[in-house]
């Protein structure tokens, strides 16, 4: 059974439609690659998976139980756990304190603010931030801010984890440490993944299936070396234009 089925979901602002009749299922264990141009309707989508936006029609189901137009608490404590684009960490807290609150709540809610503590001290041992726990979270540059960002999902014991551009921004030899990372915690946690990603080449490499999305509309759904060369994909991301490839 697929963990996460999106079915006919639209979200309408006013005339405009960010988010226009999108199906798709996520199978356990899969990591789906959501690709698309500035104001394809990607984040619009992660937000109503996670609850932050309210759907205009359509279904989520997440294991089989409707999720769709619940407030986010509640879809994180079913296992649904996102990062944002804008990162946004509490900045005059430490690294570890803002993985501590996480762990807090969602599905996880541990309720010792010291077991907390604990346990987020040893999340951060395996996203590789153990050593900067103590400094004030606005200190980490942006791949740290990008790594605190998935260790604070994963704080709330997600099963389902949506990626909101973690490797825009980063160096090549960061967005290969930041997959290694991601493969890594899906193996560990048995974790699903859903990742919206600019990065194509990158997401390419990482994605088991991929969705390409266009205007608010799916309009390719496929392996990555089956959409690599759709001219449907090339048309979604570059209009007539043929030379600037998104790297
Ligand atoms: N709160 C809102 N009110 C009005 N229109 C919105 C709102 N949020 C998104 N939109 C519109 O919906 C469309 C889809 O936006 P969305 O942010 O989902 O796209 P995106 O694919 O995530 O783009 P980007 O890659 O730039 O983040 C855009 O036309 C956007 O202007």
């Amino acid at each position: 059974m697929s963990l996460l089925s999106v079915r006919n979901l639209a979200r309408r602002y006013g005339g405009n439609l960010a988010v226009d009749d999108v199906s798709f299922d996520l199978m356990p264990g899969e990591i789906l690659g959501v690709m698309g141009a500035n104001g394809a309707g990607k984040t619009t989508l992660f937000g109503m998976i996670a609850g932050n936006v309210k759907p205009s029609s359509g279904q989520i189901m997440l294991e089989g139980q409707a999720i769709q137009g619940q407030p986010p608490e509640r879809i994180n404590a079913l296992g649904v756990a996102r990062t944002f684009q804008i990162v946004r960490p509490f900045p005059g807290m430490s690294v570890l304190e803002n993985v501590a609150v996480a762990a807090m709540y969602g599905r996880g809610r541990i309720a010792s603010p010291a077991a907390a503590r604990e346990h987020a001290l040893e999340l951060l041992r395996e996203t590789g931030l153990a050593d900067r726990a103590d400094l004030p979270a606005s200190q980490l540059n942006l791949a740290g801010r990008k790594r605190l960002e998935i260790t604070r999902a994963l704080a709330t014991r997600p099963r389902l984890l949506l990626l909101d551009e973690v490797l825009a921004g980063l160096n090549a030899t960061e967005v290969g440490a930041a997959l290694e990372l991601i493969r890594e915690v899906r193996q560990r946690y048995g974790l699903s993944i859903v990742i919206i990603e600019h990065v194509m080449k990158a997401l390419m490499r990482l994605s088991d299936r991929i969705v390409v999305m266009h205007e608010g509309r799916k309009v390719v759904e496929g392996l990555p070396a089956e959409i690599a060369n759709d001219p449907r994909v090339i048309k979604a991301y570059l209009g007539e234009r043929r030379h600037a490839v998104p790297a």
